[in-house]
Protein backbone atom coordinates (compact mmCIF):
# COMPACT_ATOMS: atom_id res chain seq x y z
CA UNK A 1 0.00 0.00 0.00
CA UNK A 2 1.58 3.40 -0.53
CA UNK A 3 1.72 6.46 1.49
CA UNK A 4 -1.58 8.16 -0.18
CA UNK A 5 -3.91 5.22 0.98
CA UNK A 6 -5.19 4.97 4.39
CA UNK A 7 -6.63 2.43 5.83
CA UNK A 8 -10.18 1.02 8.06
CA UNK A 9 -10.40 1.33 11.65
CA UNK A 10 -10.43 -2.59 12.97
CA UNK A 11 -12.10 -4.21 15.68
CA UNK A 12 -10.58 -4.26 18.88
CA UNK A 13 -10.02 -8.15 20.18
CA UNK A 14 -10.78 -9.03 23.37
CA UNK A 15 -8.55 -11.87 25.18
CA UNK A 16 -9.31 -13.38 28.61
CA UNK A 17 -6.57 -11.08 29.77
CA UNK A 18 -6.61 -8.42 32.23
CA UNK A 19 -8.38 -5.74 30.77
CA UNK A 20 -7.01 -2.40 30.90
CA UNK A 21 -7.67 0.24 32.94
CA UNK A 22 -10.72 1.99 31.91
CA UNK A 23 -12.53 5.20 33.58
CA UNK A 24 -16.24 5.08 32.91
CA UNK A 25 -16.98 5.29 29.11
CA UNK A 26 -13.72 7.07 28.28
CA UNK A 27 -11.11 5.00 25.44
CA UNK A 28 -7.83 4.33 26.84
CA UNK A 29 -4.98 4.60 24.66
CA UNK A 30 -2.30 1.37 23.84
CA UNK A 31 0.53 3.25 24.54
CA UNK A 32 0.75 6.78 26.06
CA UNK A 33 4.18 8.47 26.45
CA UNK A 34 4.62 11.41 28.24
CA UNK A 35 7.69 13.64 28.22
CA UNK A 36 10.04 11.27 28.73
CA UNK A 37 13.40 11.73 29.65
CA UNK A 38 16.86 9.84 29.28
CA UNK A 39 20.16 11.06 29.72
CA UNK A 40 23.22 8.79 29.17
CA UNK A 41 26.30 10.73 30.34
CA UNK A 42 26.05 13.59 28.35
CA UNK A 43 24.34 12.62 25.73
CA UNK A 44 20.42 13.26 25.30
CA UNK A 45 18.74 9.74 24.47
CA UNK A 46 15.35 10.98 24.91
CA UNK A 47 14.10 14.98 25.51
CA UNK A 48 10.86 15.07 26.42
CA UNK A 49 9.17 12.54 23.76
CA UNK A 50 5.63 12.23 23.97
CA UNK A 51 3.51 9.93 22.02
CA UNK A 52 0.11 8.36 22.07
CA UNK A 53 -1.06 5.18 20.59
CA UNK A 54 -4.55 3.85 19.41
CA UNK A 55 -6.21 0.63 20.06
CA UNK A 56 -5.69 -1.35 16.78
CA UNK A 57 -3.17 0.94 15.30
CA UNK A 58 0.21 0.56 13.60
CA UNK A 59 2.32 3.30 14.89
CA UNK A 60 5.82 4.04 13.56
CA UNK A 61 8.80 5.15 15.57
CA UNK A 62 11.13 6.30 12.70
CA UNK A 63 14.22 7.96 12.79
CA UNK A 64 18.37 7.67 12.20
CA UNK A 65 20.70 5.55 14.29
CA UNK A 66 21.09 6.63 17.68
CA UNK A 67 17.97 8.85 17.29
CA UNK A 68 16.44 7.53 20.80
CA UNK A 69 14.50 4.72 19.16
CA UNK A 70 14.74 1.88 21.05
CA UNK A 71 15.23 4.02 24.13
CA UNK A 72 11.77 4.87 23.76
CA UNK A 73 10.35 1.65 23.00
CA UNK A 74 12.74 -0.22 25.84
CA UNK A 75 10.95 2.20 28.19
CA UNK A 76 7.24 1.21 26.78
CA UNK A 77 8.19 -2.39 27.68
CA UNK A 78 9.31 -1.61 31.10
CA UNK A 79 13.33 -2.50 30.26
CA UNK A 80 14.78 0.92 31.06
CA UNK A 81 14.34 4.43 33.88
CA UNK A 82 13.45 7.53 32.60
CA UNK A 83 15.00 10.00 34.34
CA UNK A 84 11.98 11.35 34.31
CA UNK A 85 7.85 11.34 32.45
CA UNK A 86 5.63 8.36 32.18
CA UNK A 87 4.71 5.28 29.62
CA UNK A 88 1.24 3.62 29.49
CA UNK A 89 0.56 0.46 28.29
CA UNK A 90 -3.30 0.07 28.07
CA UNK A 91 -3.08 2.28 31.04
CA UNK A 92 -0.80 -0.05 33.16
CA UNK A 93 2.54 0.88 34.17
CA UNK A 94 5.77 -1.04 32.40
CA UNK A 95 7.30 -1.93 35.53
CA UNK A 96 4.43 -1.59 38.69
CA UNK A 97 1.98 -3.40 36.71
CA UNK A 98 4.43 -6.00 35.15
CA UNK A 99 2.82 -8.94 36.15
CA UNK A 100 -0.31 -7.60 34.81
CA UNK A 101 0.75 -5.99 31.88
CA UNK A 102 3.36 -9.58 30.70
CA UNK A 103 -0.03 -11.36 29.29
CA UNK A 104 -1.19 -8.96 27.04
CA UNK A 105 2.61 -7.45 25.84
CA UNK A 106 4.49 -8.90 23.06
CA UNK A 107 8.03 -7.40 23.00
CA UNK A 108 10.84 -7.88 20.15
CA UNK A 109 13.75 -6.31 20.90
CA UNK A 110 16.75 -5.97 18.77
CA UNK A 111 19.07 -7.89 21.22
CA UNK A 112 17.58 -10.91 22.49
CA UNK A 113 19.21 -13.08 25.09
CA UNK A 114 18.23 -16.74 24.42
CA UNK A 115 19.27 -20.22 25.29
CA UNK A 116 21.49 -21.44 22.50
CA UNK A 117 21.20 -24.93 22.80
CA UNK A 118 17.31 -24.84 22.07
CA UNK A 119 15.97 -25.43 19.35
CA UNK A 120 12.94 -22.89 17.65
CA UNK A 121 10.29 -25.55 18.57
CA UNK A 122 11.58 -25.68 22.24
CA UNK A 123 11.68 -21.86 22.43
CA UNK A 124 8.02 -21.04 20.82
CA UNK A 125 6.82 -23.98 23.04
CA UNK A 126 8.46 -22.63 26.37
CA UNK A 127 7.41 -19.07 25.74
CA UNK A 128 4.01 -20.47 25.12
CA UNK A 129 3.91 -21.62 28.44
CA UNK A 130 4.60 -18.45 29.77
CA UNK A 131 1.01 -17.38 28.61
CA UNK A 132 -2.51 -18.20 29.74
CA UNK A 133 -3.67 -18.21 26.44
CA UNK A 134 -1.93 -17.88 22.83
CA UNK A 135 -0.98 -19.51 19.52
CA UNK A 136 -0.43 -22.51 17.85
CA UNK A 137 3.51 -22.82 18.43
CA UNK A 138 3.42 -25.08 14.86
CA UNK A 139 1.14 -22.70 12.79
CA UNK A 140 3.47 -19.39 14.33
CA UNK A 141 6.68 -21.32 12.76
CA UNK A 142 5.28 -21.84 9.94
CA UNK A 143 3.67 -18.49 9.23
CA UNK A 144 7.14 -16.84 10.17
CA UNK A 145 8.54 -19.55 7.49
CA UNK A 146 10.82 -21.71 9.88
CA UNK A 147 9.01 -24.68 9.31
CA UNK A 148 11.79 -26.64 7.80
CA UNK A 149 14.50 -25.25 10.91
CA UNK A 150 11.76 -26.37 13.39
CA UNK A 151 14.01 -28.60 14.86
CA UNK A 152 17.44 -26.95 14.21
CA UNK A 153 18.95 -25.35 17.89
CA UNK A 154 19.11 -21.21 18.25
CA UNK A 155 22.81 -20.84 17.65
CA UNK A 156 22.49 -23.06 14.26
CA UNK A 157 20.16 -20.46 12.24
CA UNK A 158 21.31 -17.92 10.25
CA UNK A 159 20.98 -13.79 11.38
CA UNK A 160 17.53 -13.69 9.57
CA UNK A 161 16.39 -16.86 10.99
CA UNK A 162 17.33 -15.73 14.51
CA UNK A 163 15.59 -12.38 13.60
CA UNK A 164 11.86 -14.44 12.88
CA UNK A 165 12.26 -16.40 15.81
CA UNK A 166 12.20 -13.27 18.18
CA UNK A 167 9.05 -12.37 16.37
CA UNK A 168 7.06 -15.90 16.80
CA UNK A 169 8.12 -15.07 20.48
CA UNK A 170 7.03 -12.00 20.56
CA UNK A 171 3.81 -12.94 19.35
CA UNK A 172 3.19 -16.55 20.54
CA UNK A 173 0.96 -14.87 23.97
CA UNK A 174 -1.43 -13.45 21.30
CA UNK A 175 -0.67 -10.01 22.70
CA UNK A 176 -2.86 -7.08 22.54
CA UNK A 177 0.06 -4.85 22.07
CA UNK A 178 3.07 -5.56 20.18
CA UNK A 179 6.59 -4.47 19.92
CA UNK A 180 8.62 -4.76 17.63
CA UNK A 181 12.42 -3.11 17.53
CA UNK A 182 13.32 -3.24 13.50
CA UNK A 183 11.48 -6.36 13.27
CA UNK A 184 13.20 -6.97 9.57
CA UNK A 185 16.63 -5.79 9.80
CA UNK A 186 19.37 -8.41 8.51
CA UNK A 187 16.13 -10.23 6.50
CA UNK A 188 16.56 -10.50 3.09
CA UNK A 189 13.54 -8.98 0.98
CA UNK A 190 11.77 -11.69 0.40
CA UNK A 191 11.88 -12.30 3.85
CA UNK A 192 11.19 -8.66 4.53
CA UNK A 193 8.17 -8.64 2.25
CA UNK A 194 6.46 -11.97 4.58
CA UNK A 195 7.10 -10.36 7.70
CA UNK A 196 5.34 -7.44 6.41
CA UNK A 197 2.13 -9.37 5.44
CA UNK A 198 2.68 -11.09 8.72
CA UNK A 199 2.30 -7.34 10.60
CA UNK A 200 -0.56 -6.63 8.43
CA UNK A 201 -2.40 -9.67 9.40
CA UNK A 202 -2.10 -8.78 13.01
CA UNK A 203 -3.58 -5.46 12.04
CA UNK A 204 -6.75 -7.72 10.75
CA UNK A 205 -7.37 -9.46 14.32
CA UNK A 206 -6.76 -5.51 16.15
CA UNK A 207 -3.30 -5.86 17.55
CA UNK A 208 -1.58 -2.49 18.28
CA UNK A 209 1.85 -2.62 16.90
CA UNK A 210 4.12 -0.29 17.70
CA UNK A 211 7.01 -0.20 15.04
CA UNK A 212 10.53 0.57 15.29
CA UNK A 213 12.67 1.74 12.62
CA UNK A 214 14.81 3.31 10.42
CA UNK A 215 13.51 1.95 6.98
CA UNK A 216 11.32 4.60 5.17
CA UNK A 217 9.78 1.53 2.97
CA UNK A 218 9.08 -0.53 5.93
CA UNK A 219 6.93 2.55 7.86
CA UNK A 220 5.49 4.27 4.91
CA UNK A 221 3.36 0.46 3.81
CA UNK A 222 3.28 -0.63 7.55
CA UNK A 223 2.04 2.29 9.26
CA UNK A 224 -1.21 3.78 10.14
CA UNK A 225 0.79 7.05 12.03
CA UNK A 226 4.38 7.64 12.21
CA UNK A 227 6.63 9.55 15.16
CA UNK A 228 9.86 11.09 13.11
CA UNK A 229 12.13 11.15 15.89
CA UNK A 230 15.91 12.93 15.74
CA UNK A 231 18.28 13.48 18.42
CA UNK A 232 15.93 12.14 20.91
CA UNK A 233 13.11 14.52 19.81
CA UNK A 234 9.18 13.90 18.45
CA UNK A 235 9.71 16.16 15.30
CA UNK A 236 6.39 15.39 13.63
CA UNK A 237 3.60 13.00 14.25
CA UNK A 238 0.89 11.72 11.14
CA UNK A 239 0.09 9.50 8.46
CA UNK A 240 3.11 9.09 6.13
CA UNK A 241 0.90 11.18 3.76
CA UNK A 242 0.25 13.50 6.30
CA UNK A 243 4.16 14.18 7.13
CA UNK A 244 4.40 14.86 3.54
CA UNK A 245 1.93 16.91 3.39
CA UNK A 246 3.20 19.16 6.36
CA UNK A 247 6.61 19.80 4.93
CA UNK A 248 4.99 20.77 2.19
CA UNK A 249 6.30 18.40 -0.81
CA UNK A 250 4.88 18.68 -4.14
CA UNK A 251 3.83 15.85 -6.06
CA UNK A 252 5.69 16.33 -10.07
CA UNK A 253 3.82 14.65 -12.96
CA UNK A 254 5.88 14.43 -16.61
CA UNK A 255 5.15 13.62 -19.63
CA UNK A 256 5.95 13.75 -23.36
CA UNK A 257 3.84 16.18 -25.38
CA UNK A 258 3.24 14.47 -28.90
CA UNK A 259 2.44 17.79 -30.28
CA UNK A 260 5.13 20.45 -30.64
CA UNK A 261 2.59 23.24 -30.20
CA UNK A 262 1.96 22.24 -26.47
CA UNK A 263 0.85 25.58 -24.61
CA UNK A 264 0.94 25.22 -20.84
CA UNK A 265 -2.27 27.60 -21.35
CA UNK A 266 -4.06 24.25 -21.40
CA UNK A 267 -3.08 24.00 -17.59
CA UNK A 268 -4.13 27.41 -16.49
CA UNK A 269 -6.40 27.53 -13.72
CA UNK A 270 -6.36 23.70 -12.40
CA UNK A 271 -6.33 24.71 -8.94
CA UNK A 272 -4.35 21.60 -8.25
CA UNK A 273 -1.03 22.91 -10.46
CA UNK A 274 1.78 24.88 -9.02
CA UNK A 275 3.96 25.17 -11.87
CA UNK A 276 4.45 23.86 -15.50
CA UNK A 277 7.94 23.69 -17.11
CA UNK A 278 8.30 22.72 -20.58
CA UNK A 279 11.75 22.30 -22.10
CA UNK A 280 10.91 20.59 -25.71
CA UNK A 281 8.62 17.93 -25.88
CA UNK A 282 9.33 16.83 -21.93
CA UNK A 283 6.81 18.67 -19.53
CA UNK A 284 7.28 19.15 -15.58
CA UNK A 285 3.99 19.92 -13.78
CA UNK A 286 4.44 20.27 -9.75
CA UNK A 287 1.54 20.57 -7.51
CA UNK A 288 -1.03 19.48 -4.70
CA UNK A 289 -3.27 16.90 -4.00
CA UNK A 290 -4.70 14.56 -6.46
CA UNK A 291 -2.30 16.13 -9.34
CA UNK A 292 -2.06 13.53 -11.64
CA UNK A 293 -5.77 13.02 -12.00
CA UNK A 294 -6.69 16.60 -12.25
CA UNK A 295 -3.78 16.99 -14.90
CA UNK A 296 -4.98 14.06 -17.27
CA UNK A 297 -8.44 15.50 -16.99
CA UNK A 298 -6.90 18.83 -17.95
CA UNK A 299 -5.08 17.38 -21.22
CA UNK A 300 -8.04 15.41 -22.11
CA UNK A 301 -10.33 18.46 -21.92
CA UNK A 302 -7.89 20.37 -23.89
CA UNK A 303 -7.80 17.94 -26.52
CA UNK A 304 -3.71 17.58 -25.97
CA UNK A 305 -2.30 13.90 -26.23
CA UNK A 306 0.75 12.95 -23.99
CA UNK A 307 2.50 9.62 -23.78
CA UNK A 308 4.72 8.76 -20.64
CA UNK A 309 3.58 10.09 -18.44
CA UNK A 310 4.74 9.83 -14.75
CA UNK A 311 3.70 10.34 -10.91
CA UNK A 312 6.68 11.11 -8.71
CA UNK A 313 5.42 11.80 -5.42
CA UNK A 314 7.51 12.85 -2.63
CA UNK A 315 8.73 10.32 0.06
CA UNK A 316 8.67 9.67 3.92
CA UNK A 317 12.59 10.38 3.38
CA UNK A 318 11.88 13.54 1.71
CA UNK A 319 9.76 14.49 4.16
CA UNK A 320 12.20 13.62 7.28
CA UNK A 321 14.53 15.72 5.10
CA UNK A 322 12.71 18.85 4.94
CA UNK A 323 11.76 17.85 8.66
CA UNK A 324 15.32 17.47 10.12
CA UNK A 325 17.52 18.98 7.42
CA UNK A 326 18.95 15.45 7.35
CA UNK A 327 18.08 12.41 5.41
CA UNK A 328 17.19 9.05 6.83
CA UNK A 329 19.40 7.10 4.23
CA UNK A 330 22.57 9.00 5.28
CA UNK A 331 25.06 6.51 6.95
CA UNK A 332 26.47 8.55 9.77
CA UNK A 333 24.56 8.07 12.93
CA UNK A 334 23.42 10.38 16.01
CA UNK A 335 25.44 8.13 18.12
CA UNK A 336 27.75 10.52 20.23
CA UNK A 337 28.95 8.80 22.77
CA UNK A 338 30.42 5.03 23.81
CA UNK A 339 29.90 5.59 27.32
CA UNK A 340 27.70 2.14 28.22
CA UNK A 341 25.48 2.18 31.48
CA UNK A 342 24.85 -1.31 33.45
CA UNK A 343 21.70 -3.50 33.05
CA UNK A 344 20.81 -1.89 35.97
CA UNK A 345 20.75 1.50 35.55
CA UNK A 346 19.87 1.37 31.61
N1 LIG B 1 23.03 1.99 27.69
C1 LIG B 1 23.49 3.08 27.11
N2 LIG B 1 24.58 3.70 27.58
C2 LIG B 1 25.07 4.84 27.01
N3 LIG B 1 24.49 5.46 25.94
C3 LIG B 1 23.40 4.88 25.42
C4 LIG B 1 22.85 3.68 25.97
N4 LIG B 1 21.75 3.36 25.24
C5 LIG B 1 21.63 4.30 24.29
N5 LIG B 1 22.62 5.22 24.38
C6 LIG B 1 22.79 6.40 23.53
O1 LIG B 1 21.54 7.06 23.47
C7 LIG B 1 21.28 7.51 22.14
C8 LIG B 1 20.00 6.88 21.63
O2 LIG B 1 20.21 5.47 21.48
P1 LIG B 1 19.09 4.48 20.95
O3 LIG B 1 19.67 3.11 20.97
O4 LIG B 1 17.85 4.70 21.70
O5 LIG B 1 18.90 4.98 19.45
P2 LIG B 1 18.20 4.25 18.23
O6 LIG B 1 17.46 5.29 17.50
O7 LIG B 1 17.46 3.07 18.69
O8 LIG B 1 19.45 3.77 17.37
P3 LIG B 1 19.64 2.43 16.50
O9 LIG B 1 18.73 2.57 15.33
O10 LIG B 1 21.08 2.49 16.13
O11 LIG B 1 19.30 1.28 17.40
C9 LIG B 1 22.52 7.13 21.32
O12 LIG B 1 23.38 8.26 21.27
C10 LIG B 1 23.14 6.00 22.10
O13 LIG B 1 24.53 5.94 21.90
Amino acid sequence: MTAGTRRRKCPTRTVGAPQPNEEQGAAVLAIEVRDLHKRYGDTVALDDVSLSVNEGEIFGVLGRNGAGKTTTVETIAGLRLPDRGTARVLGLDPRRDRARLRPVLGVQLQDTALHTALTVRELVRLYRSFYPEGADPDELIDSLGLGPRRNVRFEQLSGGQQQRLSIALALVGNPRVALLDELTTGLDPEARRAIWSLVEGLRDTGVTVLLVSHLMEEVERLCDRVALIDHGRVVATDSPAGLIERAGLDQRVRFRASDDAFGTAVLDGVPEVISVEARGDQVTVTGTGNLLQAVSAALVHGGVVVTETRLERATLDDAFLALTGRSLTDETTDETTDETDTEDDR
